[in-house]
């Protein structure tokens, strides 16, 4: 293995793992730290945590613990991906996640870039930009876990993180990568250990991608991946075996439990023609509403696909957790997907879409999985996947990403029908 990352969600994880498979690289994305060794021709191994929203400690445990398993792969290179909106709250969990793994790998400095232009992510003189808003106008504000209200990325790790933060400059990142490599020098000799780089395009994140050939722990989204996998080209480490995924044909559920913008949109255009399950996280928590219930209206709608979703706008969302709390509003209706989740496809769901980063993790845990295979891209940054070893077909959408009609989309990618 060459190129070790550790990814803070299970959606973000496919993100990445879909940029470096499409730089050409053998991916594997892990569902959590394996048990065992990788397989032998796998060259960049992603360890998918569920670590974005728990408490610092145990952030920074697991992903100190998914390193020492990628360190004993033989990685050279390391990878810490966070979202590209850089969910997180003042106290972490990315400053302090990055900081101990710079400690472990005993790394002198961190490269930090959120940027994915293709997905309207950009970073211009350290704030970072959704399409043409900033992050706190963007929805972000309203997340329902890590509400990012402040879009200077340097100032929001300065709160995080105890290391100095410096800033490489669009002007440096814009000359190539030879520019952008001295800047990175420069900032690192005034004492800056935690660098924002600005990139407003892929071609900015080339030019880091050939800067950061020496780096020892890159991160950020996956947009900074890009130009990684050309590194190993180059010194001729990339065996080039170009990987196919089959589809699977069999019943199709979607979960969304999502509140982000995308999200309800494409939730919206779905349920117009399927049959569509509203969860309340209200008699979630009352008990009133139940999986078995969920189960009775999977089977009653067997072959339509159908959608089960608790995705709410930002007032209810708001709310729910008032009447009940942030954690115990969000855990009760993950802790909801992941049973049905498991459930589902015991009873024979073959084709699975899952909206939410979160939601995600607890879907995959429901239906535990240790390792997935990459396969083609539904939408920027959601590729289908293959549950190892198993006829199951996936796909973990990020909140915001995907088209409107990227459900259907979705699906029919998963049976194979490109
Ligand atoms: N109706 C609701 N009321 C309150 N909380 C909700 C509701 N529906 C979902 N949630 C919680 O909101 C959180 C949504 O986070 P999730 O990561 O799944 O989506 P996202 O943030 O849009 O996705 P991503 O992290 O990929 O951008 C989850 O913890 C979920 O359980
Ligand atoms: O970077 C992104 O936006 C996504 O991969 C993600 O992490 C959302 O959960």
């Amino acid at each position: 293995m060459l190129l070790g990352c550790i990814g803070d969600d299970l959606t973000g994880s496919s993100d990445l793992a879909n940029t470096l498979l499409k730089g050409g690289m053998t991916v594997t994305q892990y569902c959590g730290i394996p048990s065992g060794p990788a397989q032998a021709d796998v060259e960049a191994g992603v360890v998918a945590l569920k670590t974005r929203s728990i408490p610092v400690a145990d952030a920074v445990r697991q992903s100190v613990d998914a390193l020492e398993w990628l360190i004993a792969q033989g990685c050279r290179q390391f990878f810490f991906k966070y979202c590209s909106t850089f969910d997180s709250t003042p106290e972490g969990n990315i400053g302090p996640v990055a900081e101990a793994l710079m400690d472990r790998l005993n790394a002198p400095y961190a490269l930090v870039c959120p940027a994915f232009p293709g997905a309207g992510r950009t970073v211009y003189q350290g704030h970072l930009f959704v399409g043409d808003r900033l992050l706190n106008e963007s929805g972000m504000e309203n997340h329902p876990l890590t509400p990012m209200t402040d879009a200077d990325i340097r100032r929001w790790l300065t709160r995080q993180s105890t290391l100095p933060v410096g800033h490489v400059p669009y002007s440096d990142i814009a000359r190539g990568a030879v520019v952008a490599g001295q800047a990175i020098a420069d900032a690192v000799e005034t004492g800056a250990r935690l660098i924002v780089l600005d990139a407003v395009d892929d071609i900015d994140l080339l030019t880091i991608g050939a800067a950061a050939v020496d780096t020892v722990l890159v991160t950020g989204g996956s947009g900074i991946a890009l130009g990684l996998p050309a590194n190993f080209r180059s010194a001729g480490d990339l065996a080039e075996r170009g990987v196919a995924v089959d589809g699977v044909s069999g019943p199709g559920l979607v979960l969304a439990g999502s509140c982000s913008n995308a999200t309800r949109k494409q939730v919206a255009l779905y349920r117009e023609s399927h049959p569509a399950l509203e969860i309340d996280p209200d008699s979630v928590i009352a008990g009133t509403q139940t999986v078995s219930q969920a189960m009775a209206f999977l089977r009653a709608n067997w072959d339509e696909a159908p959608l089960i979703f608790s995705s709410a706008d930002p007032d209810a969302v708001r709310a729910a957790q008032k009447r009940h709390g942030v954690q115990k509003s969000a855990e009760a209706i993950e802790f909801f997907f992941a049973e049905l989740a498991g459930a589902a496809v015991d009873a024979g769901i073959r084709r699975l879409v899952s909206a939410g980063g979160e939601t995600s993790g607890a879907v995959i845990q429901g239906i535990g999985c240790e390792a997935l295979r990459i396969g083609p891209e539904i939408d920027p940054g959601v590729p289908a996947l293959r549950v190892e070893g198993r006829e199951l077909a996936i796909t973990l959408k990020s909140g915001n990403f995907g088209t409107e009609d990227f459900f259907e989309k979705a699906l029919k990618m998963l049976a194979g029908e490109v």
